[in-house]
């Protein structure tokens, strides 16, 4: 079954397509409609596929002790969790206007739905797909909602089990065959010894007939280029205006130059990934005609002579005779004509050799 799915109209993700980059704003617009902008806009200008969004209706997400508890980090936006989180949030009319803002820079809009209400508001807007946040991974009421609404899904996989993702994996398939699991680390900012990359190895072989992605919370960007490199078909990175705003993702966040920088370095590292097939390539000629090593001549060898391995070497030789590989081929065989020490062993003067027995 399928590797590849379309994710947004027109873009197909998985198997050979581009890596789908997906900047995550996530809460860093600092609840200001303005600041959301310029980062949909900083987003699309540096290069991005999706400007994301999380949408959450709190009295669904938090229970009333929740969103009553203090908030007394240095990140916090009010005294209580509640109004922290209430200071962050978008109205459903924000929502729209960010949306159409979207649409007319040119970049894929979506938000992860931190609850039912919130995820039935995004159907309700069309978004192009969802994506399910790691908090949510194991909310399999949600999930199995989520993928009855037929729209390709996201979901990452912070804070969970293989056992549990193997849970997902089955929810969501019976409803839904377009979706991909990111692999990610619920920490901010994440260190290296916690990203596990291998994961996505793991993943590609439980799940095989799914993409398979990265949702990263390190800062910098080359652990996930190397997740390209180890098969991520989406990746999803926070991003930011400024590192040193207020609030938890910040650190974590990539600045403008660093998500150009980011995109840059995966386009560059899709084009070497290759077809995996080795081979000398028409590339390599050039070096293989100046230093390509064949076999030579170690003594003089008289016509009609019987070879043998000692009468033979192998050195950068003009012009270039027998291929190293091939040396031993030669045992055996007679010469047709007498050579000089040093002299090229050109696969003409040997008798019954041929290249491909
Ligand atoms: C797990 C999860 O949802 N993580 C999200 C996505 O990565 C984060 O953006 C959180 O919303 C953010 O770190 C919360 O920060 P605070 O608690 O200060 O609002
Ligand atoms: C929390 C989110 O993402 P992740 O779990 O990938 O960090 C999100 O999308 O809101």
């Amino acid at each position: 079954m399928p590797l590849k799915f379309e994710l947004c109209p027109g873009r197909m993700i998985g198997g050979s397509n581009p890596c789908f980059i997906i900047a995550e704003i996530g809460q860093n617009h600092q609840g200001d409609i303005e600041i959301a902008k310029k980062m949909i806009k900083m987003a699309k200008d540096c290069g991005a596929d999706c400007a994301k969004f999380q949408k959450s209706e709190l009295e669904h997400k938090f229970n009333k002790q929740a969103l009553e508890r203090l908030y007394t980090s240095k990140n916090s936006w009010g005294r209580t969790y509640g109004d922290h989180k209430r200071h962050l949030e978008f109205s459903h009319e924000q929502y729209r206007e960010l949306q159409k803002y979207a649409e007319e820079v040119g970049i894929f809009f979506t938000a992860s739905g931190m609850d039912e209400m919130a995820m039935e508001f995004l159907d309700e807007i069309n978004v192009p797909f969802f994506k399910v946040a790691s908090l949510d991974a194991n909310n399999f009421p949600y999930l199995e909602k989520c993928a009855k609404k037929g729209r390709p899904m996201v979901v990452s996989s912070g804070m969970q089990s293989m056992e549990t993702m193997r849970r997902v994996y089955q929810t969501v398939k019976e409803h839904n065959p377009n979706f991909t699991f990111l692999q990610c680390t619920s920490a901010y900012p994440l260190d290296p010894e916690d990203v596990n990359l291998r994961v996505l190895a793991e993943y590609q072989k439980e799940f095989p007939d799914i993409p398979i992605g990265y949702s990263g919370h390190e800062t910098g960007i080359s652990i996930s280029v190397a997740a390209v490199a180890m098969g991520a078909k989406v990746v999803e990175r926070h991003v930011t205006l400024d590192k040193k705003w207020k609030g938890n993702d910040h650190e974590a966040s990539l600045v403008p130059s660093e998500l150009t920088e980011l995109v840059r370095s995966i386009r560059l590292v899709e084009r070497a990934m290759g077809t995996g097939i080795k081979t000398m390539l028409p590339c390599e000629k050039a070096c293989h005609d100046k230093l390509g090593k064949s076999v030579v001549a170690k003594v003089k060898i008289p016509r009609g002579t019987v070879l043998t391995l000692d009468m033979l070497t192998v050195k950068v030789a003009e012009p270039m005779g027998v291929a190293a590989e091939d040396i031993f081929q030669l045992v055996g065989k007679t010469v047709k004509e007498t050579m000089e020490e040093d002299d090229s062993v050109l696969p003409e003067v040997v008798e019954g050799y041929c290249k491909k027995c």
